[in-house]
This record gives structure tokens, C-alpha cells and sequence, in this order.
């Protein structure tokens, strides 16, 4: 079978060449030169010729205030025991999930054989078993011991996702003084 007929406009049969591109009165050309190719200006370029530009992590905003963890301490060692079955409220494992009033809250401060409680926005979580995993550190944790940490938690590592880290931690919700307890500090006064 002959091969089908080739169009007039290709008399030799090749795709015509062109002579320059962008063609001449194409839209590209009428843009101008693409920017930003080629070597950069004269006036642009450092004085250290090919060294690498610098970069942002040369200097932190602000030094590391991070601990060196003991031995067996590490985040995934605290992923591992903290698992999903793990219970560490440091509570009988049937105590149903408590009421934390901030009186019973104000005496786990971590001192004198007590866990340390912390409130988080409205819950609360036995931090002892997690202290030694703490990245900043035993003290800086303690800080929050005993009382309602949100504010000093938020302004330190808002990113970090405590309700999954202290799961196996939480010991209830936090809850208003009951009424009786109010008045009976207002008659106190
Ligand atoms: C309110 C009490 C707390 C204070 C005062 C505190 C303080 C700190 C400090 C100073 C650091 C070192 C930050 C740095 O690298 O410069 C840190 C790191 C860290 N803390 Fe806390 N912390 C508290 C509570 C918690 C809690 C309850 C958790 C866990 C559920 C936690 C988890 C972490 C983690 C994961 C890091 C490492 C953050 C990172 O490298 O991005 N902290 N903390």
C-alpha cells in the first residue's frame, strides 16, 4: 500500500524549521527576555564569589533550652511505655475519671509524697511518670505542678501535643470550686 499523500504546505515532506525562536512576531518575544536566567548583575553578586548564600540556621532565633535525658528516657521510650493500654494516672486503675477542684489540684504539687498534677486546658494529668521524659527538664515541668499550666504551657511550646503524649497521664477534668466549699471561704473572710 503507498504511503498517504503529504500535505501541500510540507512540499519536501519535513517540518519546517525556524529560523529563530521564539519567532519573531510570536507573543513570547513580545514579553521580552525571560527574567532571572542567566549570571546575576555585577552590583548583585557578594564579594565571596561562588560561596553558598547564608543560611537561617547559622544563628537560632533563640538557644535550645533542652535537657540531655538519662538513658532510657528518650521520647520513644515514653511512646513506648505510655501506649495506648498503658494506665499512669498513678490512681486505682477502677477510679472512674475524677473532678479536680482547684483545692485538690493545689496540693499535687509533686512535694512531699504526692504525684504532680497538672491542669491543661480543663484536664488534668498526673505528670510524675512523664518528668524524666520531659525535654526541658524536671524543674521547668514542675513549674506547671499543682496548678493550671495552660498559660505557661502555650507560651513555651504551643505545638506540642500533650492530649496524646499524657493519655495514659489523664486523671480527670478540671472543675469550679462546688458551692458550699465558695461560701464557706467567704465566710472565712
Ligand atoms: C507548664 C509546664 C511546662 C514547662 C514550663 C515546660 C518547659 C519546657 C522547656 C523550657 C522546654 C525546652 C524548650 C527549648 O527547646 O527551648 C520544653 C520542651 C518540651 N516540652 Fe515542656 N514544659 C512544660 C510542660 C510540658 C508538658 C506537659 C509536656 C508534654 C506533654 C511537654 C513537652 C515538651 C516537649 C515535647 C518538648 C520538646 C519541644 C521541642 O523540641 O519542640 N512540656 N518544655
Amino acid at each position: 500500500m503507498p504511503p498517504p499523500p503529504l500535505p501541500s504546505s510540507r512540499p519536501n515532506g519535513r517540518i519546517p524549521a525556524l529560523s529563530q525562536f521564539p519567532a519573531p512576531n510570536s507573543a513570547q518575544r513580545a514579553r521580552g527576555p525571560t527574567p532571572n536566567r542567566g549570571p546575576p548583575a555585577a552590583s548583585s553578586s557578594s564579594s565571596s564569589g561562588l560561596a553558598p548564600p547564608p543560611t537561617h540556621s547559622s544563628k537560632p532565633a533563640k538557644p535550645s533550652r533542652q535537657v540531655v535525658l538519662t538513658p532510657g528516657h528518650s521520647p520513644l521510650d515514653w511512646a513506648r511505655i505510655s501506649g495506648p493500654n498503658s494506665d499512669l494516672r498513678g490512681v486505682p486503675a477502677s477510679t472512674p475519671y475524677l473532678r479536680v477542684t482547684p483545692s485538690m489540684l493545689k496540693v499535687q504539687t509533686g512535694r512531699k509524697g504526692k504525684d504532680a498534677w497538672m491542669a491543661i486546658n480543663g484536664k488534668v494529668y498526673n505528670v510524675t511518670p512523664y518528668a524524666k521524659f520531659h525535654p526541658g527538664g524536671v524543674p521547668e515541668l514542675m513549674r506547671g505542678a499543682g496548678r493550671d499550666g495552660t498559660k505557661l504551657f502555650g507560651e513555651i511550646h504551643p505545638w506540642v501535643n500533650y492530649e496524646t503524649m499524657l493519655a495514659a497521664c489523664l486523671v480527670g477534668l478540671l472543675v469550679d470550686e462546688p458551692e458550699g466549699k465558695e461560701s464557706e471561704m467567704d465566710r472565712m473572710d
